[in-house]
């Protein structure tokens, strides 16, 4: 359990994390969203005590990361994995890890096997591509078998095989009852990983809800449906509440109106259904309605474009 209060860091005249309460439960994994900029790295750093809050608190477990007596077997951290020791080995740079906190050989052996590091475990690590760096980075964040995971874009370089693992790894680690607090800027693939969002914006909470939740408050959920008369199943469906538009392919987009009430009225006027689809936004869509005024730093093009269209 991760839990903040009122947590606020200042680095001069910007505010980068600002007063921020939130808690990071156990047993699912937590996805925390946010533009670039928004506090996210600035928030884990302080869990893990590397840096110091201007204001307010966090605690892993109760207590301060600092406090802990063998941090590595509390909290898992994977922040930045470049920041490691590049003329070393992979296996050799995790003994040292593992020598602080008197974690045997075999735990090595064991997390190298885990992540995939087998072939290139006695390879330096300076010569190791960014997929590899991130999977050396999660082995040391799970080298002290830790309840809590904080890992920073852990897919960020990964191909493919390596986001899939990442995500079976993380929703195996959670349903053993662990803490996870991941980030990452690919929504299809946080939407498919996280149980719960926590969405920064300039350094405050702008959202923190279960996924399914978030993607709900991004707007009414649409039904697809097709049918052998549409003007008509237009016309039987028409009341204040519900709007239906004509998708290019000729079906018809229904928003206002359930899947089952939609085939109902279908059904009392006699009008034939080829597809009948609720379709829910997606968690990318929900993420930009809620952050595109936290936007702070937006690209010259979508500028442009902008201006463009005013
Ligand atoms: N050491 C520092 N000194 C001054 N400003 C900083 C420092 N670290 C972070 N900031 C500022 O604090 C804000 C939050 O940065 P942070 O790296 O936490 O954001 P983030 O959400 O992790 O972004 P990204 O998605 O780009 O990693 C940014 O405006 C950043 O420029």
């Amino acid at each position: 359990m991760i839990e903040a209060q009122g947590l606020t860091k200042r680095y001069g005249p910007k505010t980068a994390v600002d007063s921020v309460d939130f808690m990071v439960r156990p047993g699912m994994v937590t996805g925390f969203l946010g533009p670039n900029g928004a506090g996210k790295s600035t928030t884990m750093r302080m869990i893990v005590g590397l840096d110091r809050p201007s204001a307010g608190t966090v605690t892993v477990n109760g207590s301060h990361y600092a406090e802990h007596a063998a941090p590595l077997r509390e909290v898992g951290v994977l922040l930045d994995a470049k920041a490691v020791h590049t003329g070393r080995t992979a296996e050799n740079h995790l003994r040292a890890m593992a020598a602080t906190h008197g974690i045997g050989r075999s735990r090595v052996r064991e997390v190298i096997g885990m992540t995939g590091l087998d072939p290139v475990a006695r390879k330096r690590v300076g010569g190791f591509s960014l997929g590899m760096g991130q999977r050396l980075g999660i082995a040391a964040a799970l080298l002290g078998d830790p309840a809590t995971l904080i890992l920073d874009e852990p897919v960020n370089g990964l191909d493919p095989e390596g986001v899939r693992w990442v995500r079976t790894l993380v929703r195996a680690l959670a349903a053993e009852g662990r803490t996870v607090l991941l980030s990452s800027h690919l929504m299809s693939e946080m939407s498919q990983t996280a149980d719960h969002i926590i969405v920064l914006g300039r350094g405050k909470v702008v959202a923190d809800a279960p996924v399914a939740d978030i993607i709900a408050m991004a707007g009414a959920a649409t039904v697809r449906v097709r049918s052998t008369d549409p003007e008509a199943l237009s016309a039987a469906l028409s009341s204040p509440a519900v709007t239906v538009t004509r998708a290019e392919d000729g079906a018809l987009l229904v928003t206002g109106s359930s899947a089952p009430d939609i085939g109902e009225t279908a059904a009392r006027h006699s009008l034939v259904l080829h597809e009948l689809t609720p379709v829910s936004g997606s968690l990318e869509d929900a993420y930009l309605s809620l952050t595109q005024d936290e936007v702070e730093y937006r690209s010259a093009g979508q500028n442009i474009a902008e201006g463009a269209n005013r």
